[in-house]
């Protein structure tokens, strides 16, 4: 299980890693309009890999432009990052951020609970196109819950699993028990509603697993 802290600004990927993030999320749709100087001191300086994200609005983020602004907005910094968050309506552009040997993160962000067949469908549509599928639900019981972690169990790996939303925010925490390859994390200032700062989950983990 992998640590993803969430920035919505370069300037705090330091701090990130010194808290122990294993890779770095920069929310792109959470920056200033111009990411070009904001982005300008991400090259070189991070020795974990990085994460672009730039969220629709539809999936929860702050993006609202279509699919060919997305991809003009995100390739100046192809070069920057590792990784590569791309939700279903962009996932054209999947092959060249492939082609620029970048991994695809093929998210999809739910405000509801899918039946355990409709979660299959959508990780065999994310691992079309995708590298690491993340699927991310909002529960409404603790049996939609129960489901979601049998899903995660059962399922080809790699897969990031989450819930969105307060309700359900401690599946956070034990998603990756069940088979989550990454948890989102924030240093501070959260990226999404539910998330726990670094420091709270890495106590919780340390709680929660057998020494
Ligand atoms: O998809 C996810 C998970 C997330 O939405 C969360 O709830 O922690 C935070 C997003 O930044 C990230 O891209």
């Amino acid at each position: 299980m992998k640590i993803v802290v969430s920035l919505s600004s370069p300037d705090k990927i330091q701090k990130a890693v010194a808290l122990g993030a294993d890779l770095i999320e920069l929310r792109l749709d959470l920056m200033s309009d111009d990411l070009s100087s904001v982005m300008a001191g991400v090259g070189g300086q991070c020795t974990i890999p990085i994460i672009a994200t730039l969220r629709s609005r539809e999936e929860g983020g702050a993006f609202t432009g279509d699919a060919e602004e997305w991809f003009s907005t995100i390739q100046p910094f192809l070069d920057l990052v590792d990784y590569v968050d791309v939700e279903r309506k962009f996932r054209k552009f999947a092959r060249m951020i492939h082609y620029q040997h970048l991994q695809v993160v093929a998210s999809a962000h739910i405000k509801y609970m899918p039946s355990p067949d409709d979660l299959k469908a959508i990780e065999r549509d994310l691992r079309a196109y995708g590298d690491v599928p993340k699927i991310a639900v909002t529960p409404s019981s603790a049996r939609n819950l129960l489901d979601f972690l049998d899903f995660t169990l059962e399922a080809e790996k790699p897969l990031v699993t989450t819930v969105m939303g307060e309700e359900f925010r401690y599946a956070r925490t034990f998603l990756p028990y069940f088979g989550s390859a990454w948890v989102y994390c924030h240093i501070g200032t959260p990226t999404a509603k539910g998330q726990y700062d670094i420091r709270e989950l890495e106590q919780l983990q340390e709680l929660l697993t057998y020494r």
